[in-house]
């Protein structure tokens, strides 16, 4: 048999500020965060398999994808917990606000991090997380791979 990589993207809109940073990133703003997550595995070859010939049902991937990072980052600002901006999420997050705190400031290279964490943990046995890409802007993304944190 062979492997093969299948890939799902995903979009969501999310606030973040950068503590501490000199530049204009500092200030809250958002992005339309657009997320790859590509993993690889054997296509089911068991022919009275409901999913056969796939790696993963593409809508099981977007079920824990969404799960775990879509529904819970959309529409929402992150901050770093480990700054004074904790101040102003308590007073979003009282206001009624859908806030966020992480405790790594919330760069592209740290939110693929942790996305990378909560969809390895969710995924089938025989599925592995080979690669995600997060695009924050038409020209900046961050990428995590499998091979480069083994
Ligand atoms: N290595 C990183 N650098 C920067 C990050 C980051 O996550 N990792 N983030 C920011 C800001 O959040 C900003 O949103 C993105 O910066 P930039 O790409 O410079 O944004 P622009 O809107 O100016 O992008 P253009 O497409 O070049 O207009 C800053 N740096
Ligand atoms: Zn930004």
């Amino acid at each position: 048999m062979s492997f093969i990589r299948i890939t799902k993207q995903f979009t969501f809109e999310t606030g973040h500020a950068l503590y501490g940073y000199d530049g204009k990133c500092r200030n809250v703003h958002g992005h339309s965060y657009k997320l790859s997550v590509t993993v690889i595995g054997e296509p089911i070859s068991d022919k009275n398999h409901v999913k056969y010939g796939m790696v993963i049902d593409f809508t099981d991937l977007k079920v824990i994808v969404k799960e775990e990072v879509v529904d819970q980052f959309d529409h929402a600002t992150v901050f770093n917990q480990n700054t004074p901006h904790v101040e102003l999420a308590k007073e979003l997050e009282q206001r009624g606000h859908h806030v966020i705190l992480v405790d790594y400031q919330p760069t592209s290279e740290n939110m693929v991090i942790d996305f990378a964490q909560r969809i390895k943990n969710r995924l089938p046995q025989n599925i592995k997380l080979l690669s995600l890409r997060l695009q924050e802007t038409e020209s900046s993304y961050a990428e995590w791979f499998a091979t480069d944190n083994e």
